[in-house]
């Protein structure tokens, strides 16, 4: 050791100095010497070191993603590098068959992303769905999962809950009305992001967080409780979680950096938290389930308990599989993992396909008077009266605009899949180990598919002539595939029920019909504001 410090100190600061620049110098050497013999180059902003682009600094790496196919001239794949990490893009429907069939039993492309960052540290390696990056442990939690949230879409109660919640909701706002006023002016994305959690928690325990009749409390600056303040610091822990996952894929080595460190660090507090509110949740339901020794209306099982009683004695459809891997019951650090997933991709993709429906309706009052025509078709005079399951099916208009909605500006903007294996995609062949981006944006808006693609007309979705010719794959809303959203059917019966008591009770007016819609892009799409005037129908019959 002595010897080697004697090395050093013969060396003066200007030696360490030109070091430095060698390495610096050889690294670049190194970088664009693999950039420029790399298989298959496509077409891609020519990357700078470490970093890929400054694009990734900006909030909106979807805007990059949009105007760069449009450079490319939605010729179908084209590449990016995202911090060093080599991207393929694919932006025609063809392409992404492969990832997206239905009877896709391949394992190839299951995982989502590489596992070399912190999945690990925030314990969601082998937890949840969304981002477990264990075959296995993804393959048990999907099973469960699906049984306990598929079943409820084919109830009255996602409906049900809509109704009572809006109820709450609108009475709130009609007390924030002044009596000289004809419109109540608010950011209605603030509002909709404790109705979906309020939505999620009643889905799931049967009882409500109270997120929204606290928020209305705060507003009207009633004295704040603890209680108050813990459903704010929910809704913000699931805020921060959508806004700054990317903090998860930070790479390994760089964990320890300084401005890195604080912020894996911060995102590290704010999961324990989330987590930890979960397993209270958890705990309070198997409690309650003790107490009552189990006996529970199979019809009226919420979401925690149908994952509290999957593959265990008191299990109403108990089922035997040829895997044996998956007729275990789950812990509860599993149902955890399970429900994060239920508050982080079943909130915020719901309030921004919500908001941007608003935002499209507003700009287009053709559109907004045919939904509202609708609307009065099927609920005649009684405009009062509960949103029904039943109705669902006689809102067409309505779910053509949350489709058009999703088609026009997908709030998850791009999908992603990592392959194990060697395979052809886009007509290249691809070594193992590549990190493909179907970028749905890009293939519901490519022209090839869509006529005046940039046009919001959700006549598209109710002509079957113009659906059935379209190709397989040109609209995508919920990705598809083995990995396929599992709230899928959920969230259409909340947008559907949600949209139609909101134009059935109010005219939606944009505050600044001149604004551009006010997003970031992380991996989905967030509407960060959303400024509308409500005005109450004044009905004359
Ligand atoms: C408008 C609302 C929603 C949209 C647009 C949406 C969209 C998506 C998309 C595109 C994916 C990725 C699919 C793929 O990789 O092929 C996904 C996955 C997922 N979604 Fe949704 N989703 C919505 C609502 C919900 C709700 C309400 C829930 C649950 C309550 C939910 C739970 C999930 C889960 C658990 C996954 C991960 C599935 C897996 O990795 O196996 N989503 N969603």
């Amino acid at each position: 050791m002595g010897l080697f410090f004697t090395f050093l100190s013969g060396f003066k600061a200007t030696d360490y100095l030109t070091a430095l620049f060698t390495f610096i110098f050889l690294y670049v050497i190194h970088f664009y010497y693999k950039h420029f013999t790399r298989i298959n180059p496509l077409p891609g902003p020519l990357p700078i070191p470490l970093i890929g682009s400054f694009e990734i600094f900006k909030n909106d790496i979807d805007a990059w993603f949009y105007r760069l196919n449009k450079q490319y001239k939605h010729d179908g794949v084209f590449e990016l590098n995202i911090a060093g990490n080599r991207q393929v893009v694919i932006t025609r429907a063809d392409y992404v068959e492969k990832f997206l069939a239905s009877n896709s039993s391949s394992i190839n492309h299951i995982m989502r992303t590489a596992n070399n960052g912190l999945l690990d540290l925030f314990d969601l390696e082998t937890k949840g769905v969304g981002l477990n990056h264990s075959y296995q442990h993804w393959k048990f939690n999907r099973h469960i999962f699906s049984q306990a949230i598929m079943p409820l879409s084919s109830t009255d109660k996602p409906s049900k809950y809509v109704n009572s919640l809006f109820e709450e909701m609108s009475s709130y706002w009609m007390n924030l009305k002044k009596p000289d006023e004809d419109s109540i002016t608010m950011d209605i994305s603030t509002w909709m992001r404790r109705f979906t959690s309020d939505f999620i928690a009643l889905i799931s325990t049967g009882k409500q967080l109270n997120t929204i009749q606290h928020f209305y409390r705060k507003t009207i600056n009633e004295e704040v409780t603890e209680e108050m303040i813990d459903t704010e610091n929910f809704i913000e822990a699931i805020n921060v979680f959508v806004s700054d996952n990317q903090t998860l894929f930070v790479p390994k080595v760089l964990r320890n950096f300084p401005f890195i460190k604080s912020r894996v660090d911060s995102m590290l507090d704010n999961c324990r938290y989330f987590y930890g509110r979960l397993v209270e949740l958890i705990r309070k339901k198997r409690k309650e389930l003790e107490i009552a020794d189990y006996k529970v209306d199979p019809k009226e099982m919420d979401l925690i308990t149908s994952l509290i009683v999957a593959n265990t004695k008191y299990d109403p459809h108990p089922q035997k599989y040829s895997d044996p891997s998956l007729m275990r019951p789950m812990t509860d650090d599993e149902i955890r993992g399970v429900m994060f997933d239920a508050f982080v991709a079943g909130t915020d993709t719901t309030v921004n396909t919500f908001c941007f429906a608003l935002y499209y309706l507003a700009h287009n009052p053709h559109i907004k008077k045919k939904l509202v025509e609708e609307i009065e078709t099927v609920f005649k005079d009684d405009l009062n009266r509960p949103v029904t399951y039943e109705d669902l099916d006689n809102l067409k208009y309505v779910e053509a605009v949350v489709k058009e909605t999703s088609r026009i500006r997908p709030t998850v903007s791009m999908v992603s899949r990592f392959s194990s294996k060697p395979d052809e995609v886009a007509g290249y062949k691809w070594p193992s180990n590549v990190l493909f981006i179907l970028y749905v944006r890009g293939i519901n808006n490519n022209p090839l598919y869509w006529k005046d693609p940039e046009k919001f007309e959700p006549e598209r979705f109710l002509d079957p002539k113009l659906t059935e010719n379209h190709p397989k794959n040109s609209f995508s809303m919920f990705g598809g595939g083995p990995r396929m959203c599992l709230g899928r059917k959920v969230a259409i019966i909340e947008l559907k029920t949600l949209l139609t008591l909101v134009y059935r009770k109010y005219d939606v007016e944009l505050v600044d019909m001149q604004a551009p819609l006010d997003v970031e892009t992380s991996t989905i799409t967030i509407c960060k504001e959303l400024n509308v005037r409500l005005i109450p129908r004044v009905r004359t019959a």
